[in-house]
């Protein structure tokens, strides 16, 4: 009987009557569908400067940023809101947020939620999913890929929503060319693709031999002023090349001529694969500017014979179910029902039980617990409460890094404590520690910076101090890479 019941309790069907506000509300959807490079989010953004309060949500920090200085220039004050930094701008009428910093409480008179295909995101999906059914504005702008639109038609079939669309084509062409066999070839404006931190750095030493001081690099890793750094650097041609892992897919508009994929298959975390045809024209879409024409090519006749396949395949599987993720009461309703017994219960197989018994329609699916539970058993033996494992299971912190999980266990237990939480003490220099010693610092300083967000600055008192921290951390990276010190990473190109 608890079973069925614990059914019940976690039914997540018609999330849409969750946000009565905006279901209270006449809503207008624009759909800005078309490839990358082809001005969606240009245009989007021309309505919401005409708004008198507007919102504009970005999948990543730097391109909320981008819109913040945008807008502020253009004489329209703006805000910027995102997990690791928030800038206040007196009488703001408009904010530029990450969309996990949404405040969907608010009533904005236009939005723009940008990336829109992310709604099938198997870890942030939700927080797209969560600004179409509860975002509070009369007019909606969403932009991205035109995979997603049965998924949208589908969901305002459910709110009710009316909806327009808006069908764009590049501005500039997209040609293949020949795959290039030596640096010889290299140009400037040419954007080399590798999937890995280690293949990017391999590949920059490699060309740095000849041309030192010649590459740009751009990577998930680097911190997003790092990223901004090294895109500057490329688009005013101070470095010809860039290197770059699909982190360049999505976010800074790059002066890119030429796209080189030096590879087609990644590492998607679990397994080697090859990458899906809008995955190579997403990256290869990059190249060409406003008005003026783009090249792909790769360094082996395979990969360009995928290429070729990729960019004129218009079969792209749909996007058919949107993430979602239940609010903490539905998962302590559950709790209290099911576990109400004494049973210990810790935070990760509370999930692991509510993803079994989760009912949702089917253009939904449970968005993945996998990094919450890794966190979740990584503070376990602390000993906070539910609220608080929440809390803290769910701030994007990097699980694959060992060092950061030590010292979430670390600042787990001060939070148990209820004392202030300082911020590690690097007693090293700096000058010493090696790049990716330096990068894993700064991922500590993001991770205390969103634990700031969630339990508060009065108990996260150094939040000032890491902030300056992490700018320091982030200019001694971009020096490092600007002055290329990474001599001893291998140079496996040639082998390649
Ligand atoms: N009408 C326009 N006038 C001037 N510049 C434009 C115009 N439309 C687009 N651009 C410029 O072209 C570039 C690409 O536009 P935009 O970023 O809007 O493309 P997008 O379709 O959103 O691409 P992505 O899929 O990468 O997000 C930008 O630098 C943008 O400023
Ligand atoms: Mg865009």
């Amino acid at each position: 009987m608890a079973k069925n019941l614990g059914k019940k309790i976690a039914d997540l069907r018609m999330p849409h009557e969750w946000w009565e506000q905006a279901r209270s509300m006449t809503r207008n959807f624009h759909m800005h569908f078309g490839p990358t490079n082809s001005g969606k989010t240009y245009s989007a953004l021309e309505y919401l400067k005409k708004a008198p309060k507007g919102v504009y949500c970005a999948p990543l920090r730097l391109l909320a940023a981008e819109v913040y200085e945008n807008l502020n220039k253009s004489g329209i004050k703006c805000s910027l809101i995102t997990g690791q930094e928030i800038k206040i701008v007196p009488d703001a009428s408009h904010v530029a947020c990450t969309i996990e910093s949404l405040k969907l409480t608010e009533k904005y008179d236009c939005a723009v939620v940008d990336e829109v295909q992310m709604i099938a995101d198997e870890s942030r999906g939700s927080a797209w999913t969560n600004a179409i059914l509860g975002l509070q504005a009369k007019e909606i702008h969403l932009t991205g890929e035109p995979r997603s639109k049965n998924l949208l038609f589908n969901i305002f079939d459910r709110t009710k929503d009316s909806y327009s669309e808006y069908l764009y084509k590049r501005m500039s062409s997209l040609r293949l060319c020949p795959p290039i066999v030596s640096t010889n070839e290299l140009k400037p404006g040419d954007c080399l693709i590798a999937f890995s931190r280690r293949k990017c750095h391999a590949i920059k030493n490699f060309i740095e031999k000849k041309q030192p001081g010649s590459c740009a690099i751009i990577y998930g890793n680097l911190p997003p002023e790092v990223r901004k750094n090294q895109a500057e650097r490329f688009n005013s041609q101070q470095q010809k090349y860039l290197i770059a892992t699909d982190a360049v897919g999505m976010g800074l508009n790059y002066k890119i001529d030429r796209i080189i994929f030096m590879e087609t298959s990644k590492h998607d975390g679990k397994k080697k694969r090859r990458l899906f045809p809008y995955e190579i024209k997403q990256i290869a879409g990059r190249a060409g500017r406003y008005m003026s024409n783009g090249y792909v090519t790769s360094t082996t006749m395979s990969d360009f014979k995928e290429i070729n396949i990729a960019l004129s395949y218009n079969q792209e599987i749909k996007i058919d179910r949107a993430g979602l993720t239940p609010f903490y009461e539905q998962l302590e309703e559950f709790a209290e029902f099911n576990f109400s017994s004494g049973k210990s219960l810790t935070y990760s197989n509370l999930l692991t039980q509510f993803s079994k018994f989760a009912k949702l329609e089917n253009i939904y699916f449970l968005q993945s617990i996998y990094e919450a539970c890794c966190i979740a058993n990584s503070i376990q033996s602390i000993g906070l409460s539910l609220q608080q494992m929440h809390l803290f299971c769910n701030i994007p912190i990097r699980i694959k890094n060992s060092a950061v999980l030590k010292v979430a266990q670390i600042f787990a237990g001060e939070i148990k404590k209820e004392k202030e939480v300082k911020f590690i003490n690097y007693d090293d220099n700096l000058k010493d520690m090696n790049l990716e010693n330096l990068e894993n610092i700064y991922n500590l300083c993001e991770m205390y910076h969103a634990l700031s967000r969630k339990f508060g600055r009065e108990m996260f008192v150094d939040c000032t101090d890491v902030r300056a921290f992490c700018l320091l951390v982030s200019m001694e990276i971009q020096d490092r890479l600007n002055k290329e010190e990474n001599a001893m990473l291998e140079f496996q190109l040639s082998q390649n």
